[in-house]
């Protein structure tokens, strides 16, 4: 094992890294595994030149174009097993550094988009865990936005602000680890018991009752208006007011120069923003949010860091900047061109197995920290310190903003709630203020895809600019997941959608991303903008050997030489659970995810990858579809035991039930085959493949056919499943069972 402080030998260095120590295993595992792939298009193509007829000639052209598709995304992802690292930060060397007093300001953004789906209770645990962190206070600002435009999110953070004055001053005088009050007095946590913690868990109580109730009405009555400065906040709630066509609110909820906790220490600022809307503008969703939020901070306070938060991902350690500072601060120039550091996205209340795959873990950790032994890992949206500088161009090649108070180096020496300061921070929020400038394009958080995350990083990235992958044992920050399928599936249906955005754009990775960075990052970052495709080859694989089998077609070697087959298989299964494995995972998780890999294949990736076409040739526009955040007990209770929550009609189900539906009967034939006729050996790799889906679907059946509770699979979605079912097999008795092989 390699360990070194990289290119900051000092005697008392900020970090170290060290390379994993199987790389040189997985190299050479790679190079066979690579001369197996290239055996298997060999023989494709052999068989292809051979065939005579076109049934024949299409059915084994889809399995080459499918095997084409799946090493291509084998070989994408081998390079972040080039180099992957793992990294340590030692904050308590920064004093060495630098002092206190001179550290980086920093702005910490927290989006949302819905009170309706996104509680402003989660949203307030969020920034009041962020504005709790171990960072000198007059330091830290915290901007909200509200896309939902939403009075009761107002509300709830003008709650958060005098809660904040009583916890602040708590959880530094107790020196408290969670500093998200909810999960500090949450069942999970222990913690000591006093009087004092008494009194301020009941004032919480009160705070989200409050708060709560007011969401519940869907107002703000007259008794909750304590003062003369909220209630002219409120009047901006006109009757025109509505989500989509409303002007801008900034109110600036906490002034750190001002305001005071009860002991008389300083507060962070705290700034809630509803950016302008209006029907006839575009808003580019969360990255127009996160635009609009880089200006107005620009314009108010500036700082050269900047954090970006999702509403629900709150910060399970106050020290998590200072960890941050350790690759920031770097004596050395390696840090001149360093753009962000990312934290891994963690999440809480996942269940045992983690039914829903919801860790995704290769993204989120595996292939990050292969990512972070090149030039830097993705950006993943939230979790994320930036240097602001960053945004504005290249490295060495530094644009100017269109108006001199957003520029990074712009100084700001009035209050954040001067008539001067606010008045330019409302023009930089209205709707049309960037019509015309550089943002979204060359500025800022980029433009023209529904993963702005993913492209962001990726642009950044090829501007030069480097990224680090920073992943304590604690995690630093915990955020919530979908728990029931649909949810789950829809979310990464529209992360299909913005990543083949990003694939197929101009500035492709795997052309563009290639040329500006070198092929391994450009194959990285492949991999993930065009991570829907592999839907083409799940989906032929699902249907394709179940059909052929209940026709009597083989289409697949015999038992004597499906050495190769068997070979592919097991070592791209057998090296993603090492990967899994050894990121500390288990098997049966591991299990679950590729699960969910192969029910993404014909749900989430198929429909993602329509969705795109569709809207390439122009006949529907995008939406961001906000993951729902509301839990709801029953569901919550199923999803503890382990069970699939289907219980919605989802068109997402469709092709799943069906898939399912033909496996187990060509399963189920194809065995009685064999007792009747033998051919054993011609149906080997067919049986295997739909044995393979009937063993995963377990579930499924289990939803169809076993469960009575509001969980289980629709009957309408069982109803269109089995007549599609039915068709395909037509269609296939026409074309497969009339044709010679
Ligand atoms: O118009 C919008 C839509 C969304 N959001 C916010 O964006 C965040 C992410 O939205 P969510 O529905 O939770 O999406 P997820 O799929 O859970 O988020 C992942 O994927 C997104 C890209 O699709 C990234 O932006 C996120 O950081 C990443 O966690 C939330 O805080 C939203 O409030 C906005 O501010 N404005
Ligand atoms: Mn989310």
């Amino acid at each position: 094992m390699r360990v070194s402080g990289e290119k900051n030998n000092i005697s008392s260095p900020l970090h170290t890294l060290e390379v994993h120590p199987y790389t040189r295993l997985n190299h050479v595992f790679s190079l066979v595994y690579s001369c197996a792939i290239l055996a298997l298009i060999y023989q494709h193509i052999l068989t292809i030149l051979r065939i005579t007829s076109l049934v024949s000639f299409l059915l084994h052209f889809s399995l080459l174009i499918s095997d084409i598709i799946f090493s291509f995304m084998w070989v994408t992802t081998q390079c972040c097993r080039l180099r992957p690292v793992k990294r340590k930060t030692n904050p308590e060397n920064l004093p060495s550094v630098v002092q206190d007093k001179n550290y980086p300001a920093l702005d910490v953004f927290i989006c949302t988009a819905d009170p309706y789906k996104e509680p402003p209770i989660n949203v307030v645990n969020t920034a009041l865990s962020v504005m709790a962190y171990d960072y000198p206070t007059d330091k830290v600002s915290v901007y909200v936005s509200d896309d939902g435009g939403s009075v009761l999110t107002l509300f709830a953070f003008m709650e958060a602000a005098k809660f904040a004055s009583h916890w602040l001053p708590f959880c530094r005088g107790k020196n408290i680890m969670e500093r998200c009050p909810e999960a500090y007095f949450g069942p999970d946590h222990v913690h000591t018991w006093c009087s004092q913690t008494e009194k301020i868990k009941i004032m919480y109580k009160n705070m989200k009752e409050n708060v709560e109730s007011v969401v519940e009405r869907g107002c703000v009555g007259d008794e909750h208006i304590t003062s003369e400065c909220d209630s002219q906040a409120f009047k901006n709630w006109t009757a025109k007011f509505t989500r989509q066509e409303h002007p801008t609110v900034i109110q600036v909820l906490l002034e750190s120069k001002k305001d005071k906790d009860i002991t008389g220490h300083c507060m962070p600022n705290l700034v809630y923003l509803s950016r302008e809307k209006s029907r006839t503008s575009q808003h580019h969703f969360k990255a127009g949010a996160l635009n609009a939020l880089l200006r107005v901070s620009a314009t108010m306070t500036n700082a050269p860091l900047v954090l970006t938060q999702d509403c629900d991902c709150y910060s399970t350690d106050p020290k998590t900047p200072l960890k941050a500072l350790c690759y920031i601060l770097e004596p050395t120039k390696a840090s001149s061109d360093l753009a962000y550091v990312q934290f891994p996205q963690r999440y809480y209340g996942i269940n045992k197995n983690d039914t829903y795959g919801s860790e995704v873990k290769r993204l989120y950790k595996i292939d990050s920290a292969g990512m972070d032994g090149l030039l830097g890992p993705y950006y993943v949206g939230t979790g994320c310190f930036f240097q602001r500088r960053a945004f504005f161009g290249g490295p060495s090649s530094q644009l100017s903003a269109e108006i001199p108070e957003l520029n990074p180096n712009h100084v700001i020496d009035k209050s954040i709630q001067s008539e001067t300061i606010l008045k330019v921070a409302h023009s930089v929020a209205s709707c049309n203020y960037e019509n015309g400038t550089k943002w979204g394009s060359k500025m800022g958080f980029r433009y023209g895809s529904l993963s702005e995350d993913l492209n962001t990083g990726f642009k950044l990235q090829c501007e030069g600019w480097r990224s680090v992958f920073c992943d304590p044992d604690r995690a630093a920050f915990l955020g919530d997941v979908p728990i029931n399928l649909n949810d789950a599936l829809s979310q990464m249906r529209r992360w299909a959608v913005g990543q083949l955005q990003v694939g197929f754009s101009k500035y492709s990775p795997i052309t563009y991303g290639i040329k500006s960075m070198g092929l391994p990052m450009g194959f990285c970052y492949s991999h993930y903008a065009f991570w829907p495709i592999w839907s083409i080859p799940i989906t032929i694989y699902a249907f394709l050997p179940a059909l052929a089998l209940l026709n009597g077609v083989y289409i697949f070697p015999k038992v004597s030489s499906p050495w190769l087959y068997m070979f592919l298989f097991i070592g791209a299964y057998g090296q993603d659970l090492q990967d899994f494995i050894l990121a500390g995972s288990t098997f049966k998780r591991w299990y679950n995810d590729q699960r969910m890999w192969m029910i993404r294949g014909v749900s989430s990736y198929l429909f993602g990858l329509i969705d795109f076409l569709l809207k390439s040739l122009g006949f529907s526009a995008f939406g961001f579809n906000v993951t729902n955040k509301v839990v709801d007990d029953e569901q919550s209770k199923r999803y503890e035991q382990g069970l699939f929550e289907f219980g919605v009609a989802s068109p997402l189900f469709i092709p799943l039930a069906t898939a399912t539906i033909i496996n187990l009967i060509a399963f189920v034939a194809g065995i009685a085959q064999i007792f009747k006729q033998g051919h054993f050996d011609k149906m080997f790799i067919h049986l295997g493949i739909s044995g393979f889906v009937v063993a995963n679907s377990w579930p499924i059946y289990e939803a169809m056919m076993l469960r009575v509770d509001k969980g289980r699979m629709p009957s309408k979605i069982i109803l269109i499943s089995i007549l599609l079912a039915w068709a395909l097999y037509i269609i296939s008795l026409l074309t497969l069972g009339a044709s010679e092989m």
